[in-house]
């Protein structure tokens, strides 16, 4: 066997933002190829989404932390940095620990990124040399949008290093002639890469993977000081030779701001949010991707968003231990984090909450409104209840001694149900009001202390 066949073949998946990676990544995992892939995955924003989005399909799939591993190989300082290693240890992780277990490597690169730095690893690093190949860069391209990021040093960079070239998202530009000035433009660019026209991914997998495709004569050819391992000066203007050019940092204008929220969703808030939010400021945001918890549904709610267009699907269901907590990332030029933030968490459904509180009523109301605004007296056919708050429609304050026989006898199932979070005021003596057992035996204060329970003090 030559030293070649011997080396596992790494296939190198970039592509512009929103172009369709994720989604050729999950056609490979799910199509009958009767190979083993690592996925190595690398995001640019916040908060990962994307390895979330994998298929399960048995496969090994690794993440590269935070950051964009391209750009973090530019200087040498940033070189030997965590991002960098990180590649470097998941391959050096794969040749210790794994090898026999799977057949290739496919590395999605983020869509922010040159793909240059990460071709340089397999280069610089001898072990990495030794055991693997780069078998071919595929670089995904959007044929609805990428005319819009011709600008964008990194796109150019993408479609230049790329040994195939998917013209993906066809549907959206139906037109035979539309298409064939898209090839002709991509052709222009990189005349030796191959164009496959697809749609949501789906090409003939022989023609990109194993396909023997990386020349590092070619990229030489067009790059001399690409295996250059020194400084790279990120000045654009600068001519001096003695620098080494052959990589830039992506545009620090395009920035990501990740959201972590906790509660569910309403739907319709959200999808009206979603509508305004686009119509402001759709031109500025590239991309849009979440993993959002939708109030009623067992299944995640995936949310993207490339330019204008959006949807959502269903994705599986939620797992029993799962953190139900929504991710949002938002990539583009000029986003105003706390805007983004706040119009994302109006979208929250209020959560049901009751209160119970231990202070004088006029005191516990003041205490109370600190921290739920607009608390008013319950009123039950127009009956002013003394020792009842209504903050808004689905919170209700009570005070826990006036209270405590009621719940024991009446309603903790209906608080049970209907309430999905307990307020607590005051440090104590309310305890004992409410340890009590209710009419079925159950002592009272432990299943409120199962509750999502929240102490005002
Ligand atoms: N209409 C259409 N939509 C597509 C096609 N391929 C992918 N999409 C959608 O485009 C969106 C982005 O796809 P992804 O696969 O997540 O793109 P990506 O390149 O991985 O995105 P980033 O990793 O964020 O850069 C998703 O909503 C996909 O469903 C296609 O051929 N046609």
């Amino acid at each position: 066997m030559s030293e070649l066949e011997n080396k596992i073949p790494v296939t190198i998946l970039t592509g512009f933002l929103g172009s369709g990676k994720t989604t050729l990544i999950n056609y490979v995992l799910k199509a009958f190829h009767g190979k083993k892939v690592a996925v190595i995955e690398n995001e640019f924003g916040e908060v990962a989404v994307d390895n979330d989005l994998i298929v399960d399909a048995g496969q090994e799939i690794f993440e590269t932390q935070n950051g964009c591993v391209p750009c973090t190989l530019v200087s040498p300082h940033s070189y030997n940095s965590k991002v960098r290693g990180d590649l470097v240890r998941i391959l050096h992780e794969l040749i210790e620990q794994k090898r026999g277990k799977f057949d290739m490597v496919l590395i999605e690169t983020t869509g922010l990124a040159d793909p240059g730095p990460v071709v340089q690893t397999f280069f610089m690093d001898k072990t990495v040399q030794d055991a693997f190949q780069i078998d071919a860069i595929v670089t995904m391209v959007d044929a609805k949008h990428f005319q819009q990021h011709l600008d964008s040093e990194e796109l150019q960079q993408q479609l230049a290093f790329a040994d195939r070239l998917i013209l993906n998202k066809i549907d959206l530009v139906p037109e035979e002639a539309d298409q064939k000035d898209l090839i002709a433009n991509l052709s222009a660019i990189n005349p030796s890469a191959q164009v496959i026209k697809s749609q949501f991914g789906q090409v003939s997998l022989d023609e990109i993977l194993n396909i023997r495709g990386f020349d590092l004569e070619k990229v030489l050819d067009r790059e001399p000081e690409f295996l250059r391992n020194d400084e790279a000066c990120d000045d654009n203007d600068c001519h001096d030779a003695a620098h080494n050019h052959s990589h830039k940092r992506h545009d620090i204008s395009v920035t990501s701001v990740g959201i972590y929220l906790p509660g569910e969703l309403d739907f319709d808030l959200l999808n009206g949010w979603v509508q305004s939010l686009l119509a402001s400021s759709g031109q500025n945001i590239y991309r849009m991707k979440g993993i959002l918890n939708v109030k009623g549904e067992e299944d995640r709610f995936v949310f993207q968003g490339v330019h204008m267009m959006f949807d959502g699907q269903q994705d599986r269901a939620w797992r029993p231990d799962e953190d139900r907590t929504n991710r949002m990332v938002f990539i583009g030029k000029d986003l105003d984090r706390e805007v983004l933030t706040n119009s994302f968490k109006s979208c929250i459904c209020f959560k049901p909450a009751i209160v119970v509180y231990s202070l004088p009523r006029q005191e516990a109301k003041r205490c109370i409104q600190n921290v739920i605004p607009a608390t008013q007296p319950a009123e039950n056919n127009g009956h002013r209840h003394r020792n009842q708050f209504r903050c808004d429609s689905a919170t209700t304050i009570l005070q826990a001694s006036t209270c405590s026989f009621a719940f024991g006898k009446r309603y903790l199932d209906v608080i049970l149900l209907n309430f999905q979070r307990l307020l607590f005021h005051g440090e104590s003596g309310y305890e004992c009001d409410i340890a009590r057992n209710d009419h079925a035996g159950r002592n009272v204060y432990e299943c409120f202390a199962k509750r999502d329970s929240i102490f005002i003090h």
